[in-house]
């Protein structure tokens, strides 16, 4: 396969334009909120390479005592080559970051915001540094990652406590250095929600652009497939993985729905499976799906990738590769709608979630907004919140929770 760049991508597989430039909020500011008592937002993310020479040291990062087969490595290696070696994750939490410090000057705020990355520079450690050449004391943690699982949620907090003992700063409560509270995952947050729907609804006019049948068009939720042992052990935080998911996809389905006038069919399929063939992860893998809706008659489809909050490389390649060639092949009308990314619904949301975490940190009664059938998430893990494996305690402490040795 030739070598591509993201924008041929989004030319020939029909991905969804993304507007040009995130509208700055139309939505009254109100009183200036109350952040006390944070004095810096830590922006936590994955990370990704940003030249050929990163890709092998990133992946062997991610990978470290992970048991990826070498196969697979190899073949998410080549996902990047064909990309020049670049993730476009780090420009888009830039971006983020960006939109971020915007929303909150509009408000009146005033909260330096610092970027960290679990597997690649600026690491988790360059952002402490950061936050320490601030005067920071007591920072909020935002991860980019909307769902409670291993992945989502304790690997950030594990990070975040690996790291502080490696500067011999993790006491038995905690950080003994810059204190550290975490957002609750937010995938049920209304912003999130709000900034998904519109996302759909701009991938259904792509769609009809295309040619495509939008009265008839399935709606297919993606997101990342996470072993079956880890989607168990997620059950901790009332709701799986799947389940957190499939709440969302209710209450953006009906919404996208209402705004077209007829019910959508929906789905929600998985991408980006690793590990060996042996080990069931979830399913049905998105390319699997896509030939069962075609042998059912589907032509048309929009892809919505709520697992994700940016349209990173899994995104890129996974989706908007892998999976158009896929609907190409069966002869489908295919459209890959946006990710939450800089949405204005989605930032200001993050900002009104910052909001509502400062008043429980300053021991306030809030109510959480949410949207669909559960419940807020936690704010401060419970022992035990999202391992690994079921039953499997990782042995390794975890900042933002009340066992930070478990
Ligand atoms: C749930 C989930 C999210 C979504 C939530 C979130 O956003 O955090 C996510 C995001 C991401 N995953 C990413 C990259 C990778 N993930 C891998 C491996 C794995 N991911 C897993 C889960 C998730 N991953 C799991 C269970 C594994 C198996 C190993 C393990 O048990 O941990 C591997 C190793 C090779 C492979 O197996 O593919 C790579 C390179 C990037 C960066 C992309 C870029 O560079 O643009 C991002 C944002
Ligand atoms: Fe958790």
């Amino acid at each position: 396969m030739p070598p591509f760049s993201p924008q041929d991508v989004a030319a020939d597989t029909g991905r969804a334009a993304e507007p040009a430039a995130a509208p700055a909020s139309v939505v009254d500011p109100g009183p200036t909120p109350d952040l006390s008592p944070y004095d810096a937002l830590l922006l936590y993310s994955f990370g990704g390479p940003n030249k050929p020479e990163d890709v092998v040291p990133f992946l062997r990062n991610v990978t470290a005592g992970k048991g990826i087969p070498d196969a697979r490595l190899e073949e998410v290696g080549e996902h990047y080559y064909g990309f020049g070696g670049k993730s476009p994750i780090n420009e888009q939490n830039l971006a983020l970051k960006a939109a971020l410090e915007a929303e909150l000057a509009r408000r009146g705020v005033e909260l330096p915001v610092v970027w960290g990355n679990r597997n690649w520079e600026p690491y988790t450690t360059d952002a402490i540094d950061e936050l320490e050449a601030l005067g920071a004391k007591n920072a909020v943690a935002l991860v980019t990652s909307a769902y409670s699982s291993y992945s989502g949620c304790r690997q950030y907090r594990e990070d975040l406590a690996v790291v502080l003992d490696g500067r011999g700063q993790l006491g038995p409560d905690g950080s003994t250095g810059v204190q550290f509270d975490k957002v609750r995952s937010y995938f049920n947050h209304p912003g999130f929600a709000q900034a998904n729907v519109d996302a759909v609804l701009d991938g259904y006019a792509a769609l009809a652009d295309k040619g495509g049948d939008g009265s008839a068009a399935r709606l297919v939720f993606v997101t990342h497939s996470i072993p079956d042992t880890m989607e168990a052990a997620s059950r901790i935080s009332f709701a799986t993985y799947s389940e957190q998911h499939l709440d969302l996809a209710r209450v953006i389905a009906a919404e996208v729905s209402a705004r077209l006038g007829h019910e959508v069919a929906w789905d929600l399929a998985y991408c980006s499976r690793s590990g060996p063939p042996s080990q069931p992860w979830l399913e049905p893998d998105v390319n699997d799906h896509l030939e069962a809706l075609a042998q059912d008659g589907v032509r048309d489809v929009v892809l919505s990738p709520i697992g994700f909050v940016s349209d990173h490389m899994e995104v890129a390649y996974d989706l908007d590769t892998e999976a158009m060639e896929t609907a190409t092949g069966l002869g489908m009308t295919a459209v890959r709608a946006g990710t939450v990314s800089t949405r204005e619904p989605f930032v200001r949301g993050l900002v009104d979630l910052l909001v509502e975490r400062a008043a429980l940190a300053r021991g306030e009664t809030v109510e959480e907004a949410t949207v669909g059938d559960l419940p807020a998430f936690r704010s401060v893990c419970a022992p035990g919140c999202c391992l690994r494996r079921d039953g499997e305690p990782s042995g390794v402490p975890a900042l933002c929770s009340t066992d930070v040795h478990s």
